[in-house]
């Protein structure tokens, strides 16, 4: 399987970052998550100046195949046709992206459709939908090897066009399902903690949803292998998005955390470079059951709380004003040592 080579950022810039944001010109502390913030992103780019440019979301989209055992209210079809909608500029994302100066890239991973080339839709489909994970596994280990190539390739293309700042979003019915095995599976949260309702359920759909994770979760009968857990469970999106997120802190980008689905992604692929996380800012703490729990998992500190339970990358691109508020702060307040605040009225 490929391979990453992940470090931490070195951390022997951190007392210069601190002891820069610690003399701005306010009382110390006092601009908050913001001063994590910037001495975060200071430490990911090893630099007292730090710079966001080129902000990229990479959506990727695929079926899954446990959709046919009724755990989603998003019939299959809702992925392609959502594609669609994303190439066409009127879904979600797309104005989120368009307020925020977002590059917003569009992948086929794997969705059951031939999508027709000339929309601007990059094709990486690895398979028409996933197997489903009832019955066995949903992707063989070639497949995942290939998701987590793809979504890496992606991340060289838009970080050797300038981004440095980059999220992750998906479309794909049911893909809250795969999401919820491999929170239980990557977290240890009991399994009824990590079900919710996904786009829609009621109270008796998220029943059976957890009555058919259940059993899936039983009939599993893999190594026990993160390797082998996420393509047991995984979508080819969310694989592709893992591969993606690892690429881009290996090459010491900034990495927004969207919802549920994409805080998952982030647990895996802590569990195959624990390192990455150290890359990750968390956009929000969405409406998703699971989410908090998956967040808590992660010691993560999600910036906005706006009930969202869309996907797609929405509440990781409505952070990033957040983001830039950070790197402002720390390239633009005057220090104490700049100015003579006495003087400014002679
Ligand atoms: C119109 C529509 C647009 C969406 N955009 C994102 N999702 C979100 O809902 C799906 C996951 O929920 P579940 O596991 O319950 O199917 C994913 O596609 C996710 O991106 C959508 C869902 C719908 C219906
Ligand atoms: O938080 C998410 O990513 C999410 C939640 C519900 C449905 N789709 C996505």
């Amino acid at each position: 399987m490929i391979t990453f080579d992940l470090r931490r950022p070195d951390r022997t810039i951190e007392p210069a970052l601190r002891h820069k944001v610690d003399n701005l010109t306010k009382p110390k502390g006092s601009l908050g998550k913001l001063e994590h913030l910037a001495i975060q992103i200071g430490l990911i780019q090893q630099t007292l100046t730090p710079r966001l440019s080129n902000p990229c979301n990479i959506l990727f989209a695929a079926d899954h195949g446990i959709i046919s055992e009724g755990v989603s209210v998003s019939p299959k079809e809702v992925t392609w046709q959502q594609l669609g909608h994303f190439a066409k500029g009127g879904a979600g994302i797309n104005f989120l992206c368009r307020q925020h100066g977002f590059r917003l890239v569009l992948v086929d991973a794997g969705v059951d459709y031939d999508i027709p080339a000339g929309h601007g839709i990059i094709d990486r489909k690895v398979g028409r939908s996933t197997r489903n994970f009832l019955h066995g596994p949903a992707m063989t280990h070639d497949e995942l090897d290939l998701c987590l190539r793809h979504g890496a390739e992606i991340v060289d293309m838009v970080a050797d066009e300038g981004c440095n700042v980059v999220s992750f979003g998906e479309m794909g019915s049911g893909n809250t399902s795969a999401s919820s095995m491999w929170m239980h599976a990557f977290a240890g949260t009991p399994l009824p903690q990590c079900v919710g309702a996904g786009a829609g359920l009621d109270r008796s759909g998220i029943d059976h949803k957890l009555n058919v994770l259940t059993r899936a979760w039983k009939n599993y009968s893999g190594d026990g292998s993160v390797s082998d857990l996420m393509a047991w469970f995984g979508g080819y999106e969310m694989a592709m998005a893992v591969g993606g997120m690892l690429r881009a802190a290996e090459r010491g980008m900034v990495i927004i955390v969207d919802g549920f689905i994409m805080t998952s992604c982030m647990l895996a692929a802590s569990r195959l470079y624990p390192e990455v996380t150290e890359y990750a800012v968390y956009g929000h703490q969405g409406d998703e059951s699971g989410h908090r729990l998956a967040l808590e998992a992660l010691g993560a500190m999600p910036l906005l709380h706006l009930d969202l339970r869309l996907g797609e990358g929405s509440g990781a691109v409505c952070a990033y004003p957040i983001l830039q508020s950070a790197v402002r702060m720390i390239n633009e307040m005057d220090s104490f040592a700049d100015v003579n605040v006495t003087k400014y009225f002679d």
